[in-house]
């Protein structure tokens, strides 16, 4: 049996990847991603929608779609999420149709979100692979997420409390890859996402 990225015994040409991208609120994943949109170009990063009011500089439709409670229900009973999930009191998803856009025409894919979403990723597309971003300690974490000054001290709370949860999970996921420097973090990210089928853990 041949080793096909697809899973398909057999199979010759390699089906494009879908990525998910995860790690616990502060690690640094945004700062990862411009850093590898900046790499390659050709990826298609999705745009979430949320619930959440947009942060200073955020712009709808680029950082996120920012949508109200109503108009989130509604996408996600029409079936036009991919997944979705609560968070620290918000609500996330994916809009399913650009991801199944890009894949089709051959454009690797990456989707940035929570470990829940991730989890029923990986049930709907079992070939996609899971990516986790951990921070090189736990006392880097609290100092990037409090330091960013983005959410109030009890939201920040928040955060770490699930942060845990997640960092808990790693082993879920099939590679980890550590933020000590975004750029090499971003390298490293990089050849997951375009390069050749992984084993487990290949970046810890
Ligand atoms: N399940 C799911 N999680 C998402 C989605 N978009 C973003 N997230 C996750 O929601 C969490 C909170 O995101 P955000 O409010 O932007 O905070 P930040 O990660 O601290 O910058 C992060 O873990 C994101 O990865 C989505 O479409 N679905
Ligand atoms: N490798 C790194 N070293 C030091 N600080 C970092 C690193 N990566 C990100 N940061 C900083 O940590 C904070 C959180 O990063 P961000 O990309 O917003 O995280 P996330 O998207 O995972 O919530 C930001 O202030 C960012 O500048």
């Amino acid at each position: 049996m041949s080793d096909t990225p697809s899973g398909e015994p057999g199979s010759t040409t390699r089906r494009p990847r879908l990525t998910v991208f995860s790690g616990p609120s502060g690690v640094g994943k945004s700062s990862v991603l411009a850093e590898l949109r900046r790499l390659n170009p050709d990826i298609f990063f999705s745009v979430s929608v949320t619930t959440r009011s947009p942060r200073p500089g955020e712009v709808d439709g680029v950082h996120y779609h920012f949508v109200d409670p109503a108009e989130f229900q509604r996408m996600a009973l029409a079936g036009e999420l991919l997944e979705h999930a609560e968070y620290a009191g918000n609500q996330y998803g994916t809009p399913r149709g650009p991801v199944e856009a890009a894949l089709a025409a051959g454009r690797p894919a990456l989707l940035e979100i929570e470990l829940q979403g991730a989890r029923q990723v990986r049930r709907a597309m079992p070939e996609a692979q899971l990516v986790m971003l951990l921070p090189p300690s736990w006392e880097d974490l609290v100092h990037r997420l409090s330091g960013r000054g983005t959410e109030e001290p009890a939201l920040v709370a928040r955060r770490l409390a699930v942060a845990r949860q997640e960092l808990d999970a790693r082993d879920e996921f099939d590679a980890t890859v550590v933020n000590t420097d975004v750029r090499t973090a971003a390298a490293k990210l990089l050849t997951l996402v375009v390069g050749p089928g992984l084993s487990t853990n290949a970046c810890s």
